[in-house]
């Protein structure tokens, strides 16, 4: 006989800025809604871009989301849920990977979205252990706004600073490899 058991799992849905990682988050999370799962969304309370509260794709897609301050409040707020939806996730604490470990011990769909690397092109924040643990993996591709190519990368216009500098095509655009290291070389000699 088999157990009878409530599973859950984490979906990791990574890649440059303006992939659709949001959009794909947002599509998922209304799915589980339509199938009357009880959801709950957060962000980092530092993304404040577009709006306080809501999640919001580069298209103006939306739901509504909790801002935390720290993964660890994640779990204080979920009460009787299905499904978790995480966004922004390369700005938690590395306590997000132990928070969607014990979200997804307890039967819950945990699906997270965020930047795999920063405009460095180095890994970033808690991504690469939350891939590491994921049962499943959604990497996606802009459209390179140099060549038109497949984007891998988050460009930023002015290569310097510190990681988290939050924008948008004010200050950053997709690139496939090959322009983004073109963007490099062509910084290096200004
Ligand atoms: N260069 C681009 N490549 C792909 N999509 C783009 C680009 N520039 C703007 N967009 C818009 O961004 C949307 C994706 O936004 P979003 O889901 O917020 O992406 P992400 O969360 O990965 O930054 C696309 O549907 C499209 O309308
Ligand atoms: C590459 C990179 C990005 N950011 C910021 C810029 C935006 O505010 C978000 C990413 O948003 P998106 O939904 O993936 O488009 O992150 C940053 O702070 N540092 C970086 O290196
Ligand atoms: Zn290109």
């Amino acid at each position: 006989m088999f157990r009878e058991e409530k599973r859950g799992w984490i979906e990791v849905i990574c890649g440059s800025m303006f992939s659709g990682k949001t959009e794909e988050l947002i599509r998922r999370m209304k799915r589980a809604q339509f199938a009357n799962l009880r959801v709950e969304i957060f962000k980092p309370a530092v993304d404040t871009r577009y709006d306080e509260v809501n999640v919001v794709s580069h298209d103006a897609n939306m739901i509504h989301s909790t801002p935390v301050e720290k993964s660890q409040n994640i779990l204080l707020l979920c009460g009787d849920v299905d499904v978790v939806g995480i966004d922004e996730a390369q700005f938690f604490d590395a306590d997000i990977v132990h928070v969607c470990q014990m979200l997804a011990n307890k039967g819950i769909r945990v699906i997270v979205a965020g930047l795999d690397t920063d405009f460095l092109a180095n890994p970033f924040g808690p991504m690469p252990q939350l891939l590491a643990v994921a049962e499943y993996i959604t990497k996606l591709h802009a459209i390179c706004m140099k060549c038109g190519g497949l984007a891998n990368h988050s460009f930023r216009k002015v290569n310097k600073g510190p990681q988290l500098v939050l924008g948008e095509k004010d200050l950053y655009e997709p690139r496939c490899r090959n322009c983004y290291n073109e963007g490099l070389r062509e910084n290096e000699t200004e």
